[in-house]
């Protein structure tokens, strides 16, 4: 049986409760938890709720940016955090994360070619000239220009600049995508071309997709399943179809009826 993408199980974050100032109360916030999730091979998972609902920190556990407090999490089949230990090359071949603000994940002294070159090196599979045309092939696979790699990441707006993050990811051969809000920083005319190239490479490279938003119409365009989460808890997982046709928890309902672009069904 092909073991799932992504697998976390019980899956709990919380933070404070170190000492408390002044004798008051110490202050603890779960921003994930008891949450037990899937991703399958080839599919996209949304993960949706408000603003706190713990998306974020989800996310960040499941790429070594936050250290769970309990719950396991296999990555691939196997363990996440022995799959670290082996190294940020052996990790990145796997997982992906991508940022909301493309242009602050791009390192500003870098060109582009320098960026990109970073992970193809750590691949040790090409030489210079190897490596130089494969960048271009990636550039292309997102639509940007040969020229693209001797410009900096100030030089490009924001849905460029998140073409570029997205090359890099695949740049690293990683199967997973970790999309973090990915279009929500970018003006509403580029939202769906980011969307659509994303459908497009998710095909072409065979890549899974756990995608977290906010927006329920983005997710409703791009999801095969989505997780409902709220204060930390998942309220519900659901087929994209079946949750916004027949949504089962009064919350989903909730965000469903006051999410102004969603198709009413
Ligand atoms: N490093 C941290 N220290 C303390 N509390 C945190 C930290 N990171 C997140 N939190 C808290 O955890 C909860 C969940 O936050 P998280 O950012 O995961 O939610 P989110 O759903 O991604 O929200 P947003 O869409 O606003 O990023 C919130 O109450 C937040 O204040």
């Amino acid at each position: 049986m092909t073991p799932h993408m992504l697998e976390v199980r019980n899956l709990t974050k919380t933070f404070g409760g170190g000492r408390a100032l002044f004798g008051g109360r110490r202050h603890m916030v779960t921003a994930v938890d008891r949450v037990s999730l899937a991703l399958r091979p080839g599919e996209t998972l949304a993960v949706v709720g408000e603003s706190g609902s713990g998306k974020s920190t989800l996310a960040r556990m499941l790429v070594g940016l936050e250290k769970p407090t309990a719950g396991e999490m296999m990555i691939a089949g196997r363990d996440a955090d022995e799959l670290r230990r082996q190294g940020p090359r052996a990790f990145g071949k796997i997982v992906q994360y991508v940022f909301q603000d493309p242009v602050a994940s791009l390192n500003p002294r870098k060109t582009i070619g320098e960026i990109l070159e970073t992970p193809l090196r750590q691949l040790n599979r090409y030489d210079a000239e190897e490596r130089r045309a494969r960048m271009t092939e990636l550039l292309d696979a997102v639509r940007m220009p040969a020229d693209t790699l001797s410009r900096y990441p100030h030089e490009f707006s924001g849905g460029q600049a998140q073409r570029i993050a997205i090359a890099r990811s695949l740049a690293a051969e990683a199967q997973i995508l970790i999309l973090d809000e990915p279009v929500s920083a970018l003006d509403v005319s580029v939202q769906a071309q980011v969307l659509l190239l994303l459908q497009e490479l998710k095909q072409s490279f065979g890549l899974s997709y756990l995608f977290i938003s906010h927006d329920l119409a983005v997710v409703e365009a791009v999801s095969d399943r989505v997780a409902v989460m709220r204060s930390g808890r998942l309220v519900e997982e659901a087929p994209v179809d079946a949750l916004f046709s027949n949504p089962q928890d009064p919350y989903t309902r909730q965000l469903i009826s006051s999410a102004p672009k969603v198709h009413k069904r």
